[in-house]
């Protein structure tokens, strides 16, 4: 596909490759590796290694990159157009998730797609149904069965049986091992061993017809299917160039699939990944596909690499070497700016206060909003900031989750004062009257099937008046005897309320009488998720007890705060997202609050994929990071001691310095504006023609005296 001599035919839009870029773009190896440090431009070099290839005229449908996440995959669409690859080309080059494109083979296979099911939510039934013939069908050996049914057994099934099958444990043994000495081999008790098979029956369907598929089925499915049937690697598109991205997040079952893509004759491959940012290790994500899977299958795989991070500076480069005591550097001639903030201790609306004082100093010195991102531990920890922003007049916007207002638990909340005030009308959107009617339901446990639901939202979205005697009639449907009586009372209670009662106190009353944590542990499978849930109703009720408003004008402020947070601005807005989703992302400004013990690292998972996770949020950062952490040092984060800020400091300035004085212009290419008349005169006098970006250049280094007249701006 590349010759070692030829030069590079793709010639990116705005920067130079540098050397260590040139070699993995023009590589000519069947596997390439690239093993780097966040910001090293490993996406940006992938995109590089698929420029070139439809330079050399692969056509862009010939070319398939893989990602795992739709974060990772929007930032790869991203990369290839601003490296210079016009849309209209990069729109046909197949940017895919493995879940993604595993459901596209397995449909041609199959002929049809199964039921997608991607909560926790949606899975329980089956779940359910799964236990039930556990402990029906092995009543032989029951001694040794530990039935439990309660969400958080349910919420730990459904991780384990991910685990099992990502990294693709559940395969065929020997007819002589029994059941018992199975699950031993896989570490886990025999109930979820058997309980996994019995799901697995379950959701493989009769007749050969997948019945639905959760999180990470497909690639499972997909990566099964070729190993039972050879037959089907026929059915992968054949491509001639595959680019991985992001392949610390490889597992058994995805690298099984890249391993029968890579069967395919005259195809290539380079992939690039960065083992400090493995956040995904519950998925099987292992950093054992990257240092020694592929060359133990590949023995004439290269790797390259590079060195140098191009997203910021030395200051934050140094900081990440202290905290992850690896190398890392930057060539970068800027100083970017790590600065510190402190909130009183456990005062999250200080800590909040703080994050808009950074973003008011940012846009004070005329920088825009829109480079601006807060990245968040957890979304309850929006509530705060989300008011904070408000207050300050800031507009913002919520990325891969909903505002605070709009969540199912504070819907709920909203849904009862509706019910105390009678005045859903003057919730101006429709789509939120229904989600209002949505999360009574919900957390009032009614057992609304799909049509019902459907019924009841439309019916009341359109006539809101009738909410309060609906919602009394159908709370006789309440699946439980103790939810009816509990949410019957609160009902009541908010109906005798005159609007002048105190909000803060009356919504507290309301999570009191119906325990409203309770049932947030019954309705979310995932406690993770009820804990999250539990904060957020806190924080919403603190926001209205600190209000000191009634029960009328905490509604009129809530209406308010919801057309605030529904302006769309396109731009002068800060971004909140949560840290998970920034992955592969980059802003000029990030800032990361609530920085505590607790917070983050969270206590309820993996320390070393929460010291990946800060790893992965503090290197979106080019131009400045702004870490927010309590005043007592004791209760800080101990990631920000880590960074050894005040050690690195001095060498940081020197290295900008040592960077500035080695920086120079580099002459870049210049392109023209030809008619297709004009152009075999410009080839004649040595303009070269770019077939990715279609556009006739003239090198860089030329004269371009005689181009004068194809000048795109005289
Ligand atoms: N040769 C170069 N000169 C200057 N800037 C560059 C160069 N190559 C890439 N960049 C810039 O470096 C930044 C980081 O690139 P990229 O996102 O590709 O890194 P990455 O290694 O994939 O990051 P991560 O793993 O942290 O997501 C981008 O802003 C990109 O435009």
């Amino acid at each position: 596909m590349t010759s070692k001599t030829s030069p590079a035919r793709f010639v990116p839009h705005g920067f130079v490759p540098t050397v260590e870029q040139q070699k993995i773009q023009l590589s000519q190896h069947r596997v390439t590796l690239i093993e780097a440090n966040a910001g090293a431009a490993k996406t940006t070099t992938l995109a590089l290694r698929v420029g070139e290839a439809i330079a050399r005229g692969v056509k862009p449908e010939q070319i398939l990159a893989l990602v795992f996440t739709p974060e990772a995959r929007e930032v790869m669409e991203k990369r290839l157009v601003e490296i210079g690859i016009p849309y209209s080309t990069s729109a046909q080059i197949h940017v895919r998730t493995f879940e993604q494109f595993a459901t596209e083979v397995l449909k041609a296979i199959e002929g049809a797609s199964a039921t997608p099911l991607t909560t926790a939510n949606a899975l329980k039934p089956h779940a359910l149904a799964a236990i039930e013939q556990v402990s029906e069908g092995y009543a032989g050996i029951a001694e040794f069965l530990d039935i439990n049914t309660h969400n958080i057994a349910i919420s730990q099934f459904l991780d384990g049986q991910l685990r099992l099958k990502a990294t693709m444990a559940l395969e065929r043994w020997d007819d002589d091992t029994s059941l018992q000495e199975k699950a031993e081999r896989l570490s886990i008790p025999l109930t979820d061993y058997l309980w996994t098979l019995e799901y697995e029956r379950i959701r493989q369907g009769n007749f050969e017809e997948v019945l639905f598929r959760g999180p990470f089925d497909a690639t499972y499915d997909l990566a099964c299917q070729l190993h039972d049937f050879p037959d089907s690697k026929n059915a992968l598109p054949h491509y001639r160039l595959v680019v991985g991205d992001e392949l610390h997040d490889l597992n058994e079952a995805s690298f099984r699939i890249l391993e029968a893509l890579l069967a395919i004759d005259e195809l290539y491959f380079v992939g690039a990944g960065d083992k400090d940012q493995v956040i995904y290790s519950s998925h099987g994500a292992d950093e054992s596909y990257l240092n020694h899977r592929f060359t133990d299958l590949y023995p004439g795989s290269v790797r390259y690499p590079l060195t140098m991070t191009y997203r910021h500076g030395p200051h934050l480069a140094y900081a990440m070497e202290a905290f992850k005591q690896k190398p890392v550097d930057s060539s970068l001639p800027v100083s970017t700016v790590i600065d510190q903030r402190h909130y009183h201790d456990r005062d999250h609306d200080d800590c909040a206060a703080q994050a808009v004082a950074a973003i008011k100093k940012w846009k004070s010195e005329k920088l825009p909003l829109e480079a601006c991102a807060i990245l968040l531990r957890d979304r309850h920890q929006s509530v705060a900031i989300e008011n904070a922003l408000m207050h300050a007049g800031i507009a913002y916007r919520t990325q891969g989750m909903q505002g605070y207002l709009q969540r199912e638990e504070i819907l709920f909340l909203r849904g009862m004062m509706a019910i105390a005030l009678k005045n859903l009308s003057a919730v101006q959107s429709e789509g939120v009257r229904k989600a209002i009617v949505e999360s009574l339901a919900i957390f009032g446990e009614i057992g609304f099937n799909a049509h019902d639901m459907n019924f009841a939202r439309n019916a009341i979205a359109q006539d809101p008046d009738i909410l309060n005697s609906f919602f009394s009639g159908q709370l006789q449907r309440s699946r439980s005897d103790k939810a009816r009586a509990r949410i019957s009372d609160a009902v009541s209670y908010m109906e005798t309320l005159l609007a002048d009662a105190p909000a803060g106190a009356v919504l507290q009353e309301v999570c009191d009488r119906i325990d409203l944590e309770a049932v947030a542990r019954r309705i979310y499978v995932n406690p993770h998720d009820a804990a999250v849930v539990a904060k957020s109703v806190q924080g919403f009720i603190e926001v209205a007890r600190k209000s000191a408003m009634n029960l009328r004008e905490f509604s009129e402020w809530i209406g308010a705060a919801d057309a605030f947070a529904s302006s769309r601005k396109s731009k002068g807005f800060v971004l909140l997202e949560c840290a998970v989703n920034a992955k592969g992302k980059e802003f000029d400004h990030v800032i990361l609050p609530f920085l505590e013990t607790g917070e983050f690292p969270s206590l309820l998972r993996d320390i070393k994929e929460e010291e990946n996770l800060f790893y992965v949020v503090a290197t979106r950062a080019k131009a400045r990071l702004t870490l927010i952490s309590p005043q007592d040092e004791a209760r800080r984060s101990p990631f920000i001691g880590r960074m050894e800020l005040a050690s690195t400091r001095s060498r940081a300035h020197a290295a900008v310095q040592s960077n500035l004085a080695q920086a120079t212009v580099v002459p870049s290419r210049l392109d023209l504006s030809v008619s297709y008349a004009d152009k075999d005169l410009v080839k004649a006098l040595g303009a070269q023609w770019d077939a990715t970006r279609k556009v006739w250049y003239v090198k860089a280094g030329l004269d371009t005296k005689p181009f004068e007249q194809w000048f795109r701006e005289k």
